[in-house]
């Protein structure tokens, strides 16, 4: 079922009281979300992303139907062709998943995943036969079927969040809505059931908007993402597109990490105390970013960059080693991704001195048109 969202804005009044008991800082007039418009298609999983205060669980609340959007602009809601705008939370059919399980603490595993359809008005509900078929396979597909008649104080928080995730499928929803799902559970399990979410994503078929502030997490997961700030959403586009050509510079600095480098050019050349590197670009105070990847570290400068560093840290942890480099022209140290064959081949140790050697940077202008230059050194 494809989504459509146009227009669709909120603000809270000053005496409102918060879903979460907040109240509506940064934002003037209490305005959590300008107007979004937004196009998800059928069977995409598409993940919201934004600092803490963005606006993604009342965008999320408003498609649910838990929250009404204003009035002023007018805003619509399509499920498909189906204008869902003033449509009750119960006939949207949605499935929901939340961060903090709420699971019924007093029933078994097999009746929580069962609920919603033993509620069901008489003519809708399935035979009681058919009822237990589709949660014994539910529960299958969450590999929990030998738990079906445990409580949830009986499960591990992961276990728990895969029992949510059967119980928010019974229904059959055309459409997902996933708030933090993973957000209470550490690192390990939280990728284990990310792999479960889009295995099922894919195996149903049904439509998925999460939200979550995890960077990782969402390029990981989904099919595209759209990343918001202060209620609005910035950019929305596939994991790659996002990484590689992002819109402004805030979707650039949230997206990874970000090393900086501030100076004065002067005849394309970027002086920064005792450091200067080649640059294609007018004269005057300018800002260039980094990311770790594009930061190479050399035994010997080049013509073109001249920016000696110190290895302040190592951590060779992982796919890559990362490197943490600082020097008296740099206001906060660089993180620099090697490859572990290069920091061999280097021999780095800490406080060994090296010239760090951009092979790209970034510069997002005041107009916030982004700029990209490959260093042809
Ligand atoms: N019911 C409410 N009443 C008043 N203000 C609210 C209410 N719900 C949210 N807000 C405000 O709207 C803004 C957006 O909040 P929202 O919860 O959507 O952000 P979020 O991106 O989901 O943040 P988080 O990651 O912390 O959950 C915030 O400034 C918040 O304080």
């Amino acid at each position: 079922m494809s989504i459509q969202l146009t227009d669709i804005a909120k603000h809270f009044g000053h005496t409102g009281k918060g879903h979460k008991g907040k109240g509506s800082p940064g934002q003037a007039g209490g305005r959590a979300l300008e107007p979004v418009n937004l196009k998800i298609a059928d069977g995409e999983l598409v993940g919201l992303l934004g600092p803490s205060g963005s606006g993604k669980t009342t965008l999320l609340r408003i498609i649910a139907g838990l929250e009404s959007p204003d009035r002023d602009p007018a805003g619509r809601i399509l499920f498909g062709d189906r204008d869902v705008t003033d449509v009750h939370v119960r006939d949207r059919r949605i499935g929901f998943v939340f961060q903090h399980y709420a699971l019924f603490r007093h029933m078994t595993v097999f009746d929580n995943v069962a609920f919603g359809l033993t509620v069901l008005p008489r003519r809708e509900r399935p035979s009681s036969g058919e009822i237990r078929a589709r949660v014994h396979r539910l529960l299958e597909m969450v590999q929990l079927e030998r738990f079906a008649g445990r409580y949830p104080a009986q499960l591990s928080g992961g276990q728990q969040q895969r029992v949510s995730l059967a119980r928010a499928l019974a229904l059959r929803p055309d459409v997902l809505l996933l708030d933090e799902p993973f957000g209470a559970l550490d690192a390990k399990v939280r990728q284990e059931l990310r792999r479960w979410l889009r295995q099922l994503h894919d195996e149903l078929g049904f439509t998925s908007l999460f939200v979550t502030h995890d960077q990782e997490e969402a390029l990981e997961l989904s099919d595209r993402v759209a990343v918001m700030s202060h209620g609005r959403i910035e950019q929305i586009d596939t994991p790659d597109a996002l990484y590689r050509t992002p819109a402004n510079r805030f979707v650039f600095e949230f997206l990874g990490d970000v090393n900086h480098l501030e100076g004065e050019v002067r005849g394309g050349t970027l002086t920064c105390g005792e450091a200067t590197l080649a640059v294609d670009l007018p004269d005057g105070h300018q800002e260039l970013l980094l990311r770790p990847h594009e930061v190479r570290l050399a035994e010997a400068p080049t013509p073109e960059a001249q920016l000696p560093v110190t290895v302040t840290a190592i951590s060779p942890v992982g796919a890559e080693v990362r490197i943490e480099v600082a020097a008296d022209w740099l206001v906060e140290p660089w993180l620099a991704t090697i490859r572990h064959a290069d920091y061999e081949r280097l021999a780095l140790t800490r406080g060994q001195r090296l010239y760090a050697i951009p092979r790209h940077w970034h510069r997002f202008s005041a107009e916030d048109t982004p700029q990209r230059q490959a260093i042809t050194a």
